[in-house]
């Protein structure tokens, strides 16, 4: 089955919906409150690992190529029903994967396992090195020019993977690679405002590093609107931010990590990812790339979206910081690093053993 977008990827009201509960810096820069896509576009958004915890309320959101090793025919069925302008597909199993993959312009990749309590994301390793290996190989296949998201964990290690894959498949372009790290920015957001009582729709907090414990920065002292923390209002909120996936890793006892939380911050990086495919100027996130910004491979700062995929990475974030967030810069390297060369290791062993 095919699927394209009518207008836009989201319907009128989820659209509205995320646009005024997200606070990206573009909107607020420019004074826009709303951006509308080109009416005439066309947008394909695939996800991958559509059934899932994290697929199924993404989906809702962004509704169009759904796939998965799993019957996604349900999901697909039960969001056709929603009054939304953008068409929803399901394809299944392996045989399926490249229909669902063709013509596509954004590839999100939730698919593999979640935690449970006690585990560290690195632990998801064994399993979901190879999946995500799997996946990115088809979409180097399928549609090497789309933007590919990387939400499976260890992100830290799962994207120096897709790099790889996708260096061998001799299609890689760094600025269309993205570990997804949004909700490490929603998460900053939303504390930050709880805790200093600031409008939510005001605050931007920059995260920058990685996505695992310690590799999560969050940089209060650029924190928008300006705020003054106290030394132990710094420390709570930066440990919080690092700890939130385990918090609700332990809530939910078993049943898996965040998957809500998760799916609207997944949709807000798609449509950030969209805005810029379309032309808007003035689109910025934070997301995990192939960057230059602090003596690693790959690194979570801000960056500028454009229609070609990253246009600038905003280095100026990571001067001035403050002497506890160069400690702490300086404290994530190690492990960013270590996670980095297992990611790549693993793929370049693959590829041996299948030459
Ligand atoms: N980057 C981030 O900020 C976050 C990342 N995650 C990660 O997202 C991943 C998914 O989490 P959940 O959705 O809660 O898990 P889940 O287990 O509920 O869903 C995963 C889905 O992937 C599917 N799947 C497995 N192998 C596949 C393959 N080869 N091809 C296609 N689909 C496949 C499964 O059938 C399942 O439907 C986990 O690795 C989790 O750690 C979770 C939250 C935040
Ligand atoms: O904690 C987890 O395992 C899932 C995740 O990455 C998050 O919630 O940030």
């Amino acid at each position: 089955m095919n699927c394209e977008s009518e207008s836009s990827f989201l319907g009128k009201e989820s659209y509205a919906a995320l646009q005024n509960s997200s606070s990206p810096r573009s909107v607020k820069s420019t004074g826009r409150t709303q951006y509308h896509l080109n009416p005439q576009a066309s947008y394909k958004v695939a996800i991958l690992g559509a059934a899932g915890g994290i697929g199924q309320p993404l989906a809702l959101l962004v509704k169009i190529n759904l796939y998965d090793i799993a019957n996604v025919k349900g999901v697909a069925a039960d969001l056709s029903h929603c009054n939304t302008p953008a068409q929803v597909s399901d394809f299944t199993g392996p045989s399926e994967l490249a229909d669902c993959l063709k013509g596509v312009n954004v590839v999100v990749i939730p698919a593999g396992v979640p935690r449970k309590p006690g585990m560290t994301r690195d632990d998801l390793f064994n399993i979901n090195a190879s999946i995500v290996k799997t996946l990115v190989e088809a979409v180097a296949d399928n549609c090497p020019e789309a933007f590919i998201h990387v939400i499976s964990n260890p992100v830290n290690s799962t994207v120096p993977i897709a790099a790889e894959v996708l260096k061998q498949k001799g299609v890689y372009d760094p600025k269309k690679l993205f570990g997804v790290t949004t909700l490490d920015v929603v998460r900053a957001n939303t504390f930050v405002a709880q805790k200093k009582n600031l409008r939510l729709i005001d605050v931007d907090v920059p995260v920058i590093g990685g996505h695992a414990g310690i590799t999560i920065l969050p940089l209060l002292s650029k924190t928008k609107p300006s705020v003054c923390f106290t030394d132990e209002e710094i420390h709570e909120l930066t440990v919080r931010i690092q700890n939130a996936g385990t918090e609700v890793v332990e809530a939910k006892a078993g049943a898996g990590s965040a998957t809500l939380s998760m799916a609207y911050a997944a949709a807000r990086f798609v449509e950030s990812s969209l805005r810029a495919l379309d032309g808007d100027g003035d689109v910025y996130e934070c997301a995990y790339v192939q960057s230059d910004v602090a003596d690693l491979p790959f690194f979570a700062s801000r960056i500028k979206l454009g229609k070609k995929g990253v246009e600038a990475l905003i280095s100026s974030d990571l001067q001035g910081l403050t002497e506890y967030e160069q400690k702490a810069v300086e404290a994530l390297k190690a492990e960013l690093k270590s996670s980095i060369e297992k990611g790549v290791g693993f793929a370049q062993k693959q590829s041996v053993a299948a030459a």
